[in-house]
């Protein structure tokens, strides 16, 4: 199959549980819940994304022809460090489950890497993953109800965290909606977090230091 990216390059892993493990990311093009056009956002699924997951135009950014060819860029963009136990890809995007598949999962881990997903939790993962990070935006679309960690963007309307805390994770964070009420919306968080131990506060770490 072809794969449409919109980007792939090496960070550090900026939110959750993996905040500061370096990292190739890996952003698939487009999302079922966004059609990433600005004049669709209000009557989005989601409507507060901060990404550009539109085409093909980022670093590394193409379509690839099959799952080798993709995983030798990610892995050239890990670089020289070949043989390290410490490869991590994060397959994010849009929404990475559309178009990621057996095939490209046995092509990373063939060339030594864990891998991780940042995932909306609207479609079922039947893929080996090393760590899964679930990020709901809906409740009745949500089908992925186990994993690593979820990370509940912080506030979202009709989501109250108390929906999700009987859910299978290791991990429960909450992630202050980065948007023109962010100082407003950090506190909210942490007075949650403070008040209910279970959730965990989790930064765009990224953010503050200015990497991708
Ligand atoms: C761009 S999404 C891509 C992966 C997948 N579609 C998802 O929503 O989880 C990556 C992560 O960024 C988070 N995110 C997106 N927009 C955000 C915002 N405005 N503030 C805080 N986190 C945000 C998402 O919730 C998700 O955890
Ligand atoms: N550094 C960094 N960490 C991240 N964690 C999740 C991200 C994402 O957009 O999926 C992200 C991202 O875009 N950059
Ligand atoms: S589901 Fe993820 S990629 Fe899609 S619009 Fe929302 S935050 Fe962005
Ligand atoms: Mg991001």
């Amino acid at each position: 199959m072809t794969y449409s990216v919109k980007e792939i390059f090496k960070t550090l892993q900026g939110e959750g549980a993996q905040t500061g493990k370096t990292a190739v990311f890996c952003r698939f093009s487009g999302c079922n819940l966004w059609s990433g056009r600005e004049k669709d956002r209000k009557n989005a699924i989601c409507n507060f994304c901060d990404t550009d997951f539109i085409g093909t135009n980022g670093k590394n950014g193409g379509k690839f022809k099959n799952a080798e060819i993709l995983a030798e860029i990610i892995n050239k963009e890990w670089g020289s460090d070949y043989k390290s136990i410490h490869k991590y890809v994060v397959f994010t995007g849009g929404e990475p489950l559309l178009q990621l598949d057996h095939a490209l999962v046995n092509a990373v881990k063939n060339l030594g890497f864990q891998i991780a997903i940042e995932t909306n939790g609207t479609i079922n993962i039947d893929l080996s993953i090393d760590w899964i990070c679930v990020s709901p935006k809906s409740y009745d679309k949500l089908v992925v109800t186990s994993g690593d960690e979820i990370k509940l963007i912080y506030p979202q309307n009709h989501l109250h965290p108390s929906l999700f805390e009987n859910l299978k994770f290791k991990h429960f964070f909450l992630q202050p909606m980065y948007n023109n009420e962010i100082d407003n919306n950090i506190e909210l968080t942490v007075n949650f977090c403070m008040n209910n131990a279970k959730w965990k506060l989790s930064l765009q770490t990224h953010k503050l230091i200015g990497i991708q």
